[in-house]
Formats: structure tokens, sequence, C-alpha cells
């Protein structure tokens, strides 16, 4: 069996990354993108769909683990009977092809150390030739070709892996570095390991030197800032959502989906977070990324694309792996690319309005597209769709998709304000104004006394604790305290919040309201709105007690995947997530203002939950 989700750390180089868990063992890696096919898949199967362990021979999980200094460069320490051994991982920022490094250190006495590959191109389908060409080692398949180079004799084994087994003393440090390269093209260059290794620290050190964030959370935000820009892919400025596809929403269930693109959703969010923190040339590299993905017709822009801006990402099945821990199918593409999903022009117009309060430059083209996007959102906004929950059940009217719509209108009237801009000011009002009144009379139920999750609905959306930050209702409202409070009492689970309750709605297929059968975890992101709704209404206490303890779900390193269960205890769904980490940073940022005096530098006592960085 493979590893619990929060026993995964996560290594990158800007273009795609790998999951190592504690026992050493590499389990996920797509090359040479986030979005390939994977060499490494036994997240997702059994060894067989190929892994990389390196560790102590015959020895489990490591003693103890962390990132060096706030760097995304991971050293995994064993303590043995013989010695101490350990384990550096890393992935350069990348030079001529993507790398990845692992040096073992002896610290003390002598360890024997087995390094075990195994190889499978395309998500574990296809067993490469392997090769040794002038003292290399290669395997190749397809398109497909890996290089390894390391001091150690490595041995071919029947069971087509090749593994290796060496002894370290105190003092003595060996290096392999796999390297993937087009399988036509000549052989790469080696990288020198330990240059890597210093220049892979130097480059975190560097980028992190940007972040102006001060306050008593800081190794927790400075963590979910580095993996924030590890989910960035560089060539292009797009963000994904998370490094994996199928890990599932709950254990040995269906909801198993592929987030390994970008979607206008999670990146606006992500470039909020990102430019609250001081990051405008990230969010620049975004906006140039959207300009270009979203050309052409507003009314064909997607609510997700490809890392390079590319359309077409058919969801089909991979029946050769069997899931994690069996929950099957195993997906790749994704079908909610066709679907409408009215929230995410509001979220692009919020996003933009507000990278640009966070000091990003005007720009002539954004602006056309903004007005472009107003314009179609005008034609649109009356539309039953799927939400920002991308249910795969029939269009409603759901009250979040619409308050979004509002948004879009508000951004772009207060852009066009603030900026002293041309635009159809009276227009863009009356359609907020609308926005604003319909929702008021048909998204409300002054029975119960709660907004719900869409128009005629008994049941709620954790969405709707977004209504108090984006403005759609100020904070001292009642009926914003009232749904905030029926948050509380109908979607918390052990005081973490599920998106909605799937069976509220007990006429769709599978019975649910999103046509799947099942249900899932809390959802670590509307967690963290519900923290920040409490700061809005008042409850401050309330709400740095509920961020604190989701700090407590961060693993050992930092890391957040986009769900927890709370029966079980455990990390649920891809990872690490966007969403999970940028609303960490978000709400952080938020409860700082609240509490001015909070707003403290970290003096190493705060980062709960989260490994020193
Ligand atoms: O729950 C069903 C849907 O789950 C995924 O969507 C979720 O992840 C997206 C990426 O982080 C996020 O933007 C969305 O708000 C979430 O609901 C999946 O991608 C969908 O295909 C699936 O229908």
């Amino acid at each position: 069996m493979g590893s619990r989700i929060e026993d995964y750390a996560v290594v990158g180089d800007l273009q795609t990354a790998a999951l190592v868990g504690r026992d050493g063992s590499v389990d996920w890696l797509c090359l040479p993108s986030f979005d390939s096919g994977a060499c490494f898949a036994a997240l997702l199967g059994d060894r067989q769909a190929g892994r990389w362990r390196v560790a102590p021979a015959g020895a489990g999980d490591c003693t103890s683990r962390r990132y060096v200094g706030e760097s995304l460069v991971l050293e995994q320490t064993w303590e043995t009977p013989t010695g101490t051994v350990r384990v550096l991982d890393l992935m350069p920022p990348r030079g001529e092809a993507p790398d990845l490094v692992r040096i073992v250190e002896g610290v003390e006495g002598e360890v024997e150390v087995e390094s075990d590959l195994v190889v499978r191109f395309d998500y574990g389908s296809v067993v490469p030739w392997v090769r040794h060409p002038k003292g290399r080692w290669s395997a190749v398949a397809g398109p497909d070709a890996l290089w390894l180079d390391t001091p150690v004799r490595l041995e071919g084994r029947d069971d087509r892996t090749t593994s290796s087994r060496f002894r370290v003393r105190a003092g003595e440090r060996v290096p392999f570095v796999l390297t993937w390269h087009e399988s036509y093209r000549k052989a790469p260059h080696p990288v020198d390991p330990e240059h890597a290794l210093q220049e892979t620290l130097r480059f975190w050190r560097h980028w992190l030197r940007g972040s102006t964030y001060a306050g008593p959370y800081e190794a927790a935000v400075r963590r979910s800032l580095v993996v924030l820009k590890a989910l960035t892919y560089a060539p292009t400025g797009g963000v994904v959502a998370a490094v994996t596809t199928s890990l599932p929403e709950a254990l040995g269930g269906v909801r198993n989906w592929d987030y390994r693109f970008c979607w206008l959703r999670d990146a606006a969010f992500t470039l909020q977070a990102l430019a609250g923190a001081g990051f405008v040339d990230e969010a620049k590299a975004w906006r140039r990324w959207l300009l270009r993905a979203a050309a052409g017709d507003p009314a064909d822009v997607q609510i997700m694309y490809g890392l390079d801006g590319r359309r077409r990402l058919p969801e089909h099945e991979l029946p050769w792996l069997a899931g994690y821990e069996g929950s099957s199918p195993v997906r790749v593409g994704n079908a909610a690319v066709d679907q409408f999903q009215l929230d995410v022009y509001g979220e692009v117009l919020d996003g933009l309005h507000a990278a640009r309060s966070a000091g990003l430059s005007a720009n002539d083209d954004a602006w056309d597209l903004q007005v472009a996007i107003t314009e179609h959102l005008a034609t649109v906004w009356r539309r039953p769709d799927r939400s920002l929950w991308e249910v795969r059940g029939p269009e409603r009217h759901f009250v979040h998709s619409k308050v979004m719509a509002w948004v879009g209108f508000d951004r772009m009237v207060r852009t066009a304000e603030e900026g002293g801009l041309d635009a159809p000011l009276d227009r863009w009002r009356a359609e907020r104004d609308a926005v604003h009144a319909q929702v008021c009379e048909q998204g409300w139920d002054a029975e119960r006394g709660t907004f719900t999750q869409y128009y005629g609905s008994r049941g709620l959306d954790a969405a709707l604790l977004l209504l108090p930050r984006l403005g759609f209702l100020p904070p001292e409202d009642p009926r914003v305290r009232s749904t905030v409070r029926a948050v509380q009492r109908e979607l918390c689970e052990d005081g973490f919040v599920v998106r909605y309750r799937p069976d509220a709605d007990p006429e769709g297929e599978h019975g649910s309201v999103d046509g799947l059968p099942g249900t899932e975890g809390a959802f670590l992101a509307c967690s963290f709105w519900l923290a920040d709704a409490l700061a809005l209404i008042g409850e401050e206490d309330e709400a740095v007690a509920l961020f604190e303890r989701l700090l407590g779900l961060c693993n050992d390193v930092g890391l957040l995947s986009e769900m927890w269960d709370p029966h079980l205890g455990r990390q649920l769904g891809n990872t690490p997530q966007a969403f999970s980490h940028v609303e960490l940073v978000n709400t952080a940022i938020a409860l700082g203002a609240h509490r001015p005096e909070r707003l403290r530098t970290d003096d190493g006592t705060d980062a709960r939950g989260c490994g020193p960085g």
C-alpha cells in the first residue's frame, strides 16, 4: 500500500512536481510537464505502476523530515541501528531538461542504502527498454527517455526494475540525477548535483524575499506561498489547481478528478493571494496567460484551460490503475471544461480589479478583455449554471453564481470610476442592481433565515460564506450573520465545513444535487472562508480558533490537500492544492487586518502544525 496523502511532500521545478513519501519513495511524477503522462504512478496503483525509492535497506519511514530552510529541497533522515543517513530531494530550476536530483548523505556511522527504480511511462502502462550507452543508464519508450547518472553500480532485475545497494559512511555523499529528455534527441548533459542543490536553495531564498506578509502566521504563510509558486507553470504563467489526478474526495469513492489544469477560478484566487503578499510579477504573468487563453469571442471563454492555454481536455479513465486505496476510476482530463459556470466571470473581474489595486499597472488589452467579459455577462447571468462546485447534476440558479455576477458588474463599475475610464456605467450599474434584487428575493429563505444553495432549494452552500467578503451585503446585515450561523449548523463536521450536502436534493440523479453517488470530506478552502466570515461578523476569537485548528491540519512539512476527513483524521483529495493554500494565505492576511495587534513578526511559536520552515 502507498502512503497516506499527508505523508507526501512535494518537490518541483515550476513545470512539474514529484511527490515523495516518508518511506523515501517518489510515487508520482509526470514528465516533462504537470499534465504529461506519469513515469511514476504508484500513488494510484502499486509499485509496478512506477516509483523510485531511495532509503536504508529494509527501513520503513524516515525518522524525521523537513524542507531545507524555506526552500522546496526536501531532507529526510533515517536513524538506523548502524548509523544515520539523509536523502535530499530536489528538482532544480530547469536548464536543458527536467531533473530529479537525490543526494544520499552519510551523517553518522555506516548505513546500507538501497535504490529501487521502477520506470513505467504513460501512467504505469509502458515498460521501457533499458540500455547503458557510454556507461550511463537510460530507459526509452515512445517519446520518452529517462537518463540516470550516479556513481553507484546499477543492476537490472527480472521484474524489469533497476536496483542498487551501496554503503554510505559519515561525511560521504552519493548522488543520483534522473533526467527526462525526448527519446529522439541526443542524450542530455548531466547536471552537477551539488551545483543543482545550491542553485535550487538560492532560487527559493531569492524568490521569497519578495514576500511582504508579516504577521503571526509567517511560517505557514511563507510555506503556502512557496507551494503556490511551485504550482505556477513558469513558461506560460498558468497556475495548476494541484499536481495530482484522482486522489479521492472520499476513500473508495468515485469522486476522483484531474486537477493538473488551469482553472480561471483557482488561478484568480491564487493571483489575489500572491498579489496580496507582494508578488506582483506572478500576477502579471498570469494576466498575460489569461489574455492569451481567453482571446477570441468572450462567449467561448472556458472555465479552465491547459497549461499553455489549450482548450480541449477530454476526460477519460485509466482502467489499469486501481486508484488510490481502491478509489476508482482514475481519470485524466476533466469534463468540467465544457460546463457553463457563471461564477468565473466575476472571479476573473474581481481578480483583475484586486491585482490592479495591489499595484499591477493598467493594461489596455486587459481592460478590453474585461469589457468584453462584462458585456457577455450581461447576456448570460439570467441562465442557470453548474456553479463553482462543477456539479454534474442539472444546471440550476445557484445563489453564489448570481452573487459572482453581481461582483463582476460591481468591480467593473468601480474600476471604471476609480480610473476615470470610458464605460457604459449606467447600464452596468443597472445590471448590478438587478442581480442584487433577484438574489435577495429568490435566494433568501425567510422561513429558515438563510440564503440557499440555489433558488428554491432547501440546501445550503458553503460558498455563501463569501457574501460579506465579496461586499454583496455588509457584515452587519442580519441576513449575513444568520446565513453564517446556518452554514455552521448544517454544513459543519467537527467544526470543518463541507461544500454542500449532496443529498439535500433527493430528486437529482443518484439522489444528489451533484449527480454523483457518495459523499466527501470537509473542503479546506470553505473552512478558511468560515474563519474569514466569522472575523467579519465580529466573532474574532472563534475565527482565530478555527484558523489555528486549520493550520493544525497541515502535514509536517506544511502541505494541504483539498479536503479533510474529520472521521478518519486524514487528508483527502488532490495535493498539494492551490485552493487550500490560497485561502490559508488570504485568511491569515484578513485576520491580521481585523486584529492589527496580532500583526507582529513571527517569533517562531505560531506556525502550529507546520514544520520548521
Ligand atoms: O466535485 C465535483 C467537481 O470536483 C472538481 O472540482 C473542484 O476542483 C476545482 C479545481 O480545484 C475547483 O475549481 C472546483 O471549484 C471544485 O469543485 C472537478 O474538477 C470537477 O470535474 C468535478 O465535477
